[in-house]
């Protein structure tokens, strides 16, 4: 049986509110952006996206001067109660060796900070203390979520100037999955994918816990701060403050892949406006990325069949939005290289 579903009205409101009170895009910066692009020696339009990366850069930034100076990948890291159920490849010991791993920078993500000039910030979140399972009991009370929300919003308490989000969490795809089927219906299997690497058997499997973890929190459906708090997990609920944070003091986001969308679509669901200043980096392999990203409207920037997380698609996307923009402040001009312009 599921627990009624009683809102207390407290403190998931301190969360709406900051929902209901976004600031917009300067519209001004965006103009400002076009009138240099249009001067720049190229044929206008040819750097394709990558002259929309710079305009969502000043819109988000508020600013007609976009820069990258302290780019940022944070890393959300948990530990899920569901694993006990065998939804993933790999146990839950790898949490720990892969936060020491981040930490003498061996892991993937480092190495791609290194690459594209990206600072790395690990955000431990009590990966020694698991959640409960979902399929019998909520992940979080919503004292603990919203202080989780509100811990994530650190992410950007250092000034950073473009943040990608990202996470470690053995078991996580199934909690992302169960986000997704709370928040759009189908069927379990819709939303489920190998994570790490389960055989097929170990994908049905996973469908099962998924279904019976929904069926059994079907009372929070309506609500998905609610969704969140019962069938998400803290690395999910601080990924979702990151990036309401991240919009308030005009930071744009790099969201990675299946697991971080999963707090995407959380506050999609909340207010679609609320992932106006993210952009998505790249579908991941994991199967039912791609029809996520369709329900946000995220055309994904990369497709390069990466399903590994830890901010890793999102670190990508960070360097390619810095090619961008130095395409954008340093190409000379048709009038200070003397280059003609465009006839007919
Ligand atoms: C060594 C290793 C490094 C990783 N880095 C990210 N993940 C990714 O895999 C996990 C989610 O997949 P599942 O739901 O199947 O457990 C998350 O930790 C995610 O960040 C990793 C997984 C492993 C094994
Ligand atoms: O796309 C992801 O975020 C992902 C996919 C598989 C495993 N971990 C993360």
């Amino acid at each position: 049986m599921s627990e009624a579903y009683a809102p207390t009205g407290l403190p998931f409101d301190d969360i709406r509110r900051l929902v209901a009170n976004m600031p917009g895009p300067d519209q001004e910066a965006v103009a400002a952006v076009r009138a240099r692009d249009a001067e720049l020696t190229k044929p206008p339009g040819s750097l394709g996206r990558l002259e929309t990366l710079v305009e969502w850069l000043a819109a988000w930034q508020g600013t007609g001067t976009p820069a990258i100076e302290r780019p940022l990948v944070a890393i959300f890291a948990a530990s899920h109660g569901v694993t006990a159920r065998g939804i993933s490849a790999f146990p839950d010991s790898v949490n720990r060796a892969m936060l020491d791993n981040f930490t003498h920078g061996g892991a993937a993500i480092n190495q791609l900070c290194n690459t594209y000039g990206l600072g790395l910030k690990v955000f431990e979140l009590a990966i020694d203390q698991p959640t409960p399972d979902i399929v019998v009991e909520a992940a979080l009370s919503e004292a603990a979520c919203a202080a989780t929300i509100a811990y994530g919003m650190e992410a950007t308490a250092n000034g950073t100037d473009l943040l990608c989000v990202g996470e470690m969490g053995i078991g996580n795809t199934t909690v992302a999955a169960a986000i997704y089927h709370a928040l759009y219906g189908g069927q379990p299997q819709d939303w489920v994918g190998p994570g790490t690497g389960l055989d097929a058997e170990g994908v049905k499997r996973k469908a099962e816990v998924i279904g019976e973890a929904v069926t059994f929190h079907r009372a929070g459906a309506g609500d998905p701060l609610e969704v969140l708090r019962r069938v998400g997990g803290r690395e999910i609920a601080a990924i979702a403050g990151a990036i309401l944070a991240a919009r308030h003091q005009r930071v744009p986001v790099i969201l990675d892949g299946f697991v971080t969308t999963a707090a995407a679509a959380v506050l999609h669901a909340m207010d679609a406006a609320t992932l106006d200043h993210c952009l998505a980096a790249h579908c991941s392999a994991e199967p039912a990325h791609v029809e996520v990203l369709r329900r946000l409207g995220k055309p994904p920037l990369l497709n390069l069949g990466m399903r590994l997380g830890e901010g890793s698609g999102a670190a990508i996307a960070a360097g390619v939005v810095k090619g961008a923009l130095a395409c954008w402040r340093d190409m000379a001009t048709f009038a200070t290289a003397g280059v003609a312009k465009k006839e007919h």
